[in-house]
């Protein structure tokens, strides 16, 4: 058991020992972090008792909702059998065998083939490098250039920051290495002007075609994109994108690769997020829901076409010591099995999906600063704007975004503000009457978010 402390207790020695990622810890510990204690399905409990609505899953990431003791019974069993060991050296274990053939299982076809890393960066790492070897062994060695997209995130490894598009990531670091370049996000609210969204979609996907062109496409070995930008505020592109991007990869002969570690594994009502989109990668990342976040791990799904050529190429020299780890294993298969077997998934598609998606866009859609509400399956959003009118942004984008996340956090209510997007991506096992509780809290602090800003000046 945890060893019993106050919660100021708790926040004095974070403040002492913890450099948190993302933080700017001089300010964080000014007021001190909140000391999560306990989870229970969409609920969290802070170290002064209050009850929370995790409207995030974590991270994007707790698929199954808090407090699954069968997954921590079947981390004990593995950790007493056989807590570690490789599976390199011409090594495996029965726990990532059979989390290879049960991933075979809830794969589209023509994904028979899994890599094993700790993490969506190390998945996207993974993929840079499997990708680049494939071209080297078909003799187009000189296809390196992977081509993101702004605003995109694909994680904190040097290659997953470079890939991604956050500017304010590459600023520290020298990012982004060689070999990368980006096109911008098919955001229609800021970019489409008069265009129809389906008008927009082809607009935003001729981007890949003009920089594959400007590159070279003997020189463009990849297009990585997230079937919805996550990190970057929910982005969801209008429906004739992704099809069209994937008529331009197939054109120009390169690679289209889905980064899935949040649309993975059920968040849009679809086990993948380009089943949803409709779009066929060849190969895909996960991680997060993958164990729902109880243990680290990710996987790279690889379609039949690059693993014949990595196989061809005889040693891929790349891996990690972790990679297949048994307790992450075992617990995923966990994680995974209760995905398919319990209808969770499936329930995302028919039920609880189509419910948030219809409560949402009813509960959001009056406020006079909020437009663009959107969302699809249990990955939703709107964004905070200064004049529906005239889809007119505030200028400071992210103020008012943190100033609204900020009093969900303090009604006990958690929800990401990315930029000025409010978003939402709660556990799938999210009951109808939670759905309504979760609403009914963010409708009274959207509330209160009008009458501050209007009290502010700021609009
Ligand atoms: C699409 C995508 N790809 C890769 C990663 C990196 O995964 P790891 O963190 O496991 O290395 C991610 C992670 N996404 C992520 C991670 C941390 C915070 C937030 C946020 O929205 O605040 C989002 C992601 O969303």
């Amino acid at each position: 058991m945890q060893k019993q402390r106050t919660t100021s207790q708790w926040r004095e020695l974070d403040a002492a020992h913890h450099l948190h990622p993302f933080t700017d810890t001089a300010s964080l510990n000014q007021q001190g972090a909140r000391v999560m204690t306990r989870g229970e399905g969409v609920y969290l409990w802070d170290s002064d008792g209050n009850k929370i609505i995790d409207g995030m899953a974590g991270l994007w990431c707790v698929n199954v909702g808090y407090g699954r003791h069968d997954f921590a019974e079947a981390a004990r069993r593995q950790m007493e059998e056989l807590p570690f060991y490789n599976t390199f050296f011409k090594t495996t274990h029965p726990a990532v065998v059979e989390l290879s053939s049960l991933l075979a299982e809830v794969t589209p076809a023509g994904f028979e083939r899994v890599f094993y890393t700790n993490s969506g960066s190390e998945s996207v790492d993974t993929m840079i490098r499997m990708v680049r070897r494939y071209w080297d062994v078909k003799g187009k060695p000189q296809k390196k250039t992977l081509i993101g997209r702004w605003n995109g995130y694909h994680g904190s490894t040097i290659g997953g920051a470079s890939l991604g598009g956050m500017k304010y990531m590459h600023e520290q670091g020298d990012l982004p290495i060689p070999g990368m370049a980006h096109i911008e996000q098919p955001w229609w609210y800021k970019h489409g002007k008069d265009m129809t969204p389906d008008e927009f979609g082809l607009v935003a996907a001729r981007w890949l075609e003009e920089k594959i062109l400007e590159i070279g496409a003997d020189k463009v070995a990849a297009f990585v994109g997230e079937p919805i930008q996550g990190a970057g505020g929910v982005i969801i592109p209008p429906a004739t994108y992704w099809p069209e991007i994937e008529r331009i990869c197939r054109k120009h002969d390169v690679l289209l690769v889905a980064d899935e570690v949040i649309c993975g594994f059920g968040r849009t009502g679809e086990w993948f997020g380009h089943q949803q989109l409709g779009f066929q990668p060849d190969i895909f990342t996960t991680a997060k829901g993958l164990s729902s976040g109880y243990l680290p791990i990710g996987a790279v799904f690889i379609g039949q076409r690059v693993a014949e050529g990595l196989i061809e190429g005889g040693d891929f020299n790349h891996g990690f010591t972790y990679s297949g780890h048994p307790v992450c294993a075992a617990v995923a298969h966990a994680n995974v099995t209760a995905l398919r077997d319990e209808g969770i998934v499936q329930r995302v598609k028919d039920d609880i999906g189509p419910y948030m998606q219809q409560r949402w866009r009813e509960t959001f859609s009056r406020f006079e600063h909020v437009d663009d509400v959107r969302g699809v399956g249990l990955i939703q959003a709107f964004t905070l704007v200064k004049n529906k009118a005239t889809r007119e942004l505030f200028s400071d984008f992210g103020e008012v975004g943190t100033l609204c996340r900020d009093i969900f956090f303090r009604n006990n209510l958690i929800m990401r503000a990315c930029g000025d997007h409010i978003v939402s991506a709660p556990p799938l096992v999210i009951s109808r009457s939670e759905v309504d509780e979760m609403l009914a809290v963010a409708s009274r602090c959207l509330e209160e978010f009008e009458q501050t800003i209007k009290a502010r000046g700021l609009v």
